[in-house]
């Protein structure tokens, strides 16, 4: 409980915390939470891992779909995103963004102990989607991947390039690296200018320290793979600049998960759910239906 007298916590924007749904992480730092709840007796509980720089609430659409097949989806702006506290696109670990979304999957959990449990996740929110997963390999009974971070570029992220940001991180870690610009991301025009207008997204550049952090968490799952054995399902487009499509066909071909589906959609950009419409429309087809079937059948029963 707040001290008497104190000022309320407030988000970036100035909204009292009070007024938010929000949970409050292990550093004493208030998330921003976003809750899709079905009508009737929820199937499933969906966790949706957004990306760097930006929010979940561009995911609305998608958890609306979910929703409808009678799926509880929940989601928060990561530390340092959104409506949440912290410094902007920036972590000292990027262990604080698994552990705070396994703090929000057991809330969520204890209040729905008998349902199962999925996570979608896009670009970092893939690479926390995939390491949450693999710090509770029992837990979820699918992880629905789109344009996840998996690997670096190797055309981007070359050996020399990898040395330098290591140096710099020493040196300058605040030193910003150049921005992908939007445009690369989303091959509909609308979508990009949404995106490039929409002020709870980061629109400064990577800062050295937290490419180190994704770095980190890119071979932290070059170490994992191996021994990935839950069901998953991959999106990728092969037209992706930031994330390499080649770290997605990788965790394919190396996981020694027996239920696995990836699905390359040709030409698609990185943000393939804000794609070309049809794409995106594809896109949550695909997701849609991957969940519900793998659903297992005595929930779906008990929820008649
Ligand atoms: O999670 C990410 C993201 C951002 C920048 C990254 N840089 C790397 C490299 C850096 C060097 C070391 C290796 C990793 O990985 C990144 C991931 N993103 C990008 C965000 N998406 C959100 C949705 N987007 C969107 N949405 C609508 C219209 C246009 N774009 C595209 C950008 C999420």
């Amino acid at each position: 409980m707040p001290e008497p007298g104190a000022a309320p916590r407030r988000s970036p924007q100035g909204v009292p915390y009070s007024d938010l749904p929000h949970i409050v992480n292990a550093d004493g730092l208030h998330l921003f939470c976003r809750y899709w709840e079905p009508t009737g007796q929820p199937r499933a509980l969906v966790f949706i891992a957004h990306g760097a720089g930006e929010h979940c609430g561009p995911y609305d659409e998608m958890a609306q779909r979910l929703k409808e097949l009678s799926l509880l989806v929940f989601a928060h702006d990561h530390v340092g995103h959104g409506q949440s506290e912290g410094d902007r696109m920036n972590i000292k670990d990027f262990q604080i963004y698994i552990r705070d979304s396994l703090q929000h999957i057991d809330l969520m959990k204890s209040r729905h102990p008998d349902l199962p449990v999925f996570i979608v996740g896009h670009s970092m929110g893939g690479a926390i989607s995939i390491l949450t997963a693999c710090e509770r390999p029992g837990d979820f009974v699918g992880v629905v991947l789109i344009a996840p971070l998996v690997q670096m570029n190797p055309e981007s992220a070359t050996p020399f390039k990898v040395f330098m940001a290591k140096l710099l991180n020493h040196m300058l870690p605040s030193l910003t690296m150049g921005s992908i610009e939007s445009k690369w991301l989303s091959r509909d025009k609308r979508q990009v200018e949404a995106y490039d207008a929409d002020e709870l997204n980061y629109h400064g550049g990577m800062r050295v320290s937290f490419g180190m952090q994704l770095m980190a968490a890119v071979e932290r799952m070059q170490r994992e793979i191996p021994s990935i054995s839950w069901p998953f399902l991959l999106l990728h487009g092969d037209a992706d600049k930031l994330c390499d499509i080649r770290g997605s066909r990788m965790m394919y071909d190396n996981s020694p998960s027996t239920d696995k589906k990836i699905k390359i959609y040709e030409g698609g950009y990185h943000a393939l759910h804000h794609d070309l419409p049809e794409v995106a429309e594809s896109v949550l087809k695909e997701l849609t239906t991957w969940i519900t079937e793998h659903i297992p059948a005595a929930t779906s029963q008990e929820a008649q």
